[in-house]
Formats: C-alpha cells, structure tokens, sequence
C-alpha cells in the first residue's frame, strides 16, 4: 500500500537543507572546545576517513524497516548507554553480538516473523546529560559526556573537551565496525550457545516462568542443531548510535549510491528526548539525511508537537524511515501513550512503535548509585503492547540498555541483584545496563504479549494482504 504523504508547512518546504545548515539552529548539548583551530584539523581529517557503512546498508535496512511498519517484524534495538574506548575488546565485543543474536533468536521464535536487529554500538560515544557541572568530593567539575568528548575521571584536566577524541571515536567505530563484519553472515551457534550462555545454569528451583525458560531454550536448541548452519540463526547485525555531537555528524555525512546525502558512520542514528526541538539544530540535520532514523519520545511531548515532528522528519510519509521510542516510565506511560497514538492514526503516518522502557525508569539507590529495577523494565514493555492493542496500533520494536556480560548495574531479574551489590561490577560510565541474563529474561517474559500480537489477525506485507491465526 502506497503512503500518504503528509502536508508539509510551507515554513518548512522553503528551506533548503545541506549538511551544515543545522549550524544556523540553536544545538543543544554539544561540547564547548576552548582550542577551535584543534577541532577544526580534527573536523578536516574526518571528512577525508573512509565511510564505515555503504549507503545501500542503509537502503536495506530501511526495506527490512519498512516491513516491519506494515504490520510483519520486529525491531530489537540494544546496547550500551555509552560505549567506552577502553571496553573494546575483542571478547566483549562477540558477548555483546550474541546477547543481541540470542534476543533475536527468542522474539523469532515467539512471533515466527523476521526481526530486525540494530545494535547500539560502533559510534555510540556522545551523551547528554541533565546537568552541565557536578560537584564530586566538594569539586566543580563539567559533566562526562561521553568518550567522543571527555574522560569519566572525576578531574578538571579528564572532563576537558578534547577534539582528539573525535578522531579516535571514529578509529575505535571502525575497529568495532570490522568486528561485527567479520562475523556478519556466520551462524550464532559458532559463537558458543551453551547452557552458559542461555544462563539456565543461574536457575535454582524451577518456577514455572523458569521451566518454560528452559523448554523454549531446548526447542531452539533442537531447531539450530537440525537447520543447515546459519539458517536460522544467522548474524545480520546493523549499528546505531546517537545522533548528538553534530560537528562529527557533519564530517561523515556524504553523498550515497543513489546521490542523496547519508550518514556514512553508521546505518541508523536517533533523535534525543533533550534534542529534539522542532527548530533546533538536530531536527534540521536529521530531516536531511537518507539513513533511517529514530526518535526518543518523552512524557513532555505533546500530540500536536509529535505530528510536527513526523511532518518534518518523514514528509514523504515512507514507512521504515522513521521509528518513535517511547520512553515514559512505567507509571507515565499509560496517561501519556494513548494520545499520541491518536495522533500518529489522525495523520495516517507510517511509522514504527518501538517501547524504550529504560530511560523513564531511573532511580538512585540509597548508596547513591543509578539503577533501574527489572521489574519496572518488565512492567513498561506489557504496558506499551496493552496500550497498542488496546488502540489499534502495533508495537513494532523494543530498545534496551544491556550488554553481554555479567554486570550487576539493573536490580532484580532471576539473578536477584540487590542495591547492596550493585557496585560488585558496576562498570556503566551513564546509565545502568541490563546484564546478558536479565536482557534474555526480558525478552522470554513478554514473549506472550509478542505472540498474541503476531497472531491477531491481519498484517500487511508489503504489496499484499495475508491473515495469519
Ligand atoms: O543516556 C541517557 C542520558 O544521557 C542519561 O540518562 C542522562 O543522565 P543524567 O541525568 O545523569 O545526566
Ligand atoms: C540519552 C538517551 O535516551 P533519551 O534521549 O531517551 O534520554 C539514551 O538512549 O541513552
Ligand atoms: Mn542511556
């Protein structure tokens, strides 16, 4: 079925776009250098790098994409708050591909439909922050916003803006970029699937959630053994990161394939909740690239505001070039949700859902540490495919923090952590990351909510009409 397009304001269709005309908006959240003739050698180099992805990855993606704003798919969208330069590491890398592969490979099972992964990861090294100072140990010090721009340590000289860091944010994207290419097309099963890394040997007595666990994980067990290698469990992994620091942005934006401009760092880039202001410099870079993008929406967002936002970031009304996460915390989400959906179905807009149940659910614990509780994670992702059942709309996606190890940064989930382990290895530099067995655990929970979904009735594929159930 052919779109609609959406009626563009005339303030709007008048202005022309390139990649640097953002820098005539008020940008939010970007770092102060006090040395611009540094960041501007560093700006050149990056222009001349080698792109880190082919603009036609991206134009598959956006297809995939697309399918699944029909109506058929799922997205999975996960990975760190902020990456480190120091956490790269081979290991690491592969445990965080195949945390991602496992979740995949349950949501495939649960809905028997494609998903499409995307993880946060290669770039995702910027990061706004509420507060530009903070005082630690009685000391003024300018917030850490992210390795792109500063070091974590809790010192003057480590929270300056550096532009180097440009640079090696790009080296450190490629070496991670290689990674996940080398293992691109290979079968997730190569990378180890054992008991281990289903984490069934955590589970003490059986509950029936956990027996369940384990029947599905011996189900995909059988189906990988008996398909020929990497049938079904194939690594096809995409990157995405933040689209925040724009002067990097800028310099690896470049001309694609089909001669329009694409972010070449990275397949898909999203849109902040502290970002996107209809006339700031963020909404102005991103209605020019061709990549497929997101948007975070918070409990601050308005109907009306929402349908400008689609307006100026998907005017041809393309299904697959545009994702809204909701990210409302479990307790918002039901006041704030419903109204935005009528909106998105007043203007027909073909847009993906996807449910970011992390970013309103932070709390400190009374050590002072930032923690999210799994439970909350849990009971924000039921809501958002109640409230979208309920509307007749369709939750398309889900975004995590998480990683692939045994981090205890998220309290709860079978491996029980509690407020007073958390700092055992608490290793997040922002937001606190859902570890390898709470991520799995998540996504088995709701797996009723996905096949319920997936089997209520018709779907649209594109070009044709076909009922399942
Ligand atoms: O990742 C999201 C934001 O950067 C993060 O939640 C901001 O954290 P802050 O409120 O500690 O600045
Ligand atoms: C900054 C983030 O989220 P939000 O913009 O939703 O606060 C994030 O995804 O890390
Ligand atoms: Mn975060």
């Amino acid at each position: 079925m052919n779109a609609r397009p959406i009626q563009l304001s005339e303030h709007f269709r008048d202005k022309r776009w390139s990649t640097s005309s953002w820098r005539t908006k008020a940008a939010a959240q970007q770092p102060v250098y006090d040395n611009l003739v540094d960041l501007e050698g560093v700006l050149e180099r990056l222009r001349q790098m080698p792109a880190l992805v082919r603009s036609t990855e991206c134009v598959t993606l956006r297809q995939q994409l697309a399918e699944v704003a029909n109506g058929w798919g799922f997205l999975i969208h996960a990975g760190d708050c902020a990456e480190r330069f120091t956490d790269i590491h081979r290991q690491e890398l592969t445990r965080k591909v195949r945390a991602m592969g496992q979740m995949g490979l349950l949501i495939q099972h649960a809905t028997q439909q494609p998903v499409v992964q995307v993880a946060r990861m290669a770039g995702q090294f910027a990061k706004p922050r509420s507060q530009g100072m903070e005082t630690v140990n009685g000391v003024q010090l300018p917030v850490y916003r992210g390795d792109i721009v500063n070091d974590v340590t809790a010192h003057a000289d480590a929270r300056r803006s550096d532009p180097q860091r440009l640079l090696q944010a790009y080296l450190y994207s490629a070496a991670v970029m290689n990674q996940v290419r080398a293992l691109s097309g290979e079968s997730l099963t190569s990378l180890g699937l054992s008991e281990d890394a289903w984490h069934l040997s955590r589970l003490g007595e059986l509950t029936q959630e956990e027996r369940s666990y384990r029947h599905v994980v011996q189900q995909l067990t059988t189906i990988l053994k008996s398909a020929p290698d990497g049938a079904y469990d194939a690594i096809n992994l995409y990157v995405s990161h933040e689209g925040l620091h724009l002067a990097y942005e800028e310099a690896l934006t470049g001309t694609g394939d089909d001669h329009h401009p694409y972010n070449l760092s990275t397949h898909y880039l999203w849109l902040g909740e502290r970002t996107r202001q209809l006339d700031g410099a963020h909404v102005e870079y991103f209605r020019g690239i061709h990549n497929p993008i997101g948007v975070k929406i918070g409990p601050s967002c308005k109907p009306e505001e929402l349908q400008a936002l689609i307006t100026q970031l998907n005017p041809n009304n393309e299904p697959g070039r545009l994702t809204l996460i909701t990210r409302f915390g479990k307790d918002r989400i039901a006041q704030s949700l419903p109204a935005l959906i009528g909106a998105v179905q007043e203007m027909d807009a073909r847009v993906i859902w996807s449910c970011d149940p992390m970013h309103g659910n932070g709390i400190v614990s009374s050590q002072g540490i930032k923690t999210r509780r799994f439970q909350d994670i849990l009971s924000e992702v039921r809501s958002a495919f109640d409230i979208h059942d309920a509307a007749g709309s369709r939750l398309g996606g889900l975004h995590l923090e998480c990683t692939g190890s045994d981090v205890t940064e998220c309290l709860g989930g079978s491996a029980d952590i509690q407020e007073a382990t958390l700092s055992e290895n608490y290793t997040s530099a922002c937001d606190p990351r859902l570890n390898a067995s709470q991520s799995l655990e998540l996504v088995f929970m709701i797996s009723d909510c996905l096949q319920r979904q997936a089997l209520r009735g018709a779907y649209q594929k594109t070009g044709e009409m076909r009922e399942i159930g």
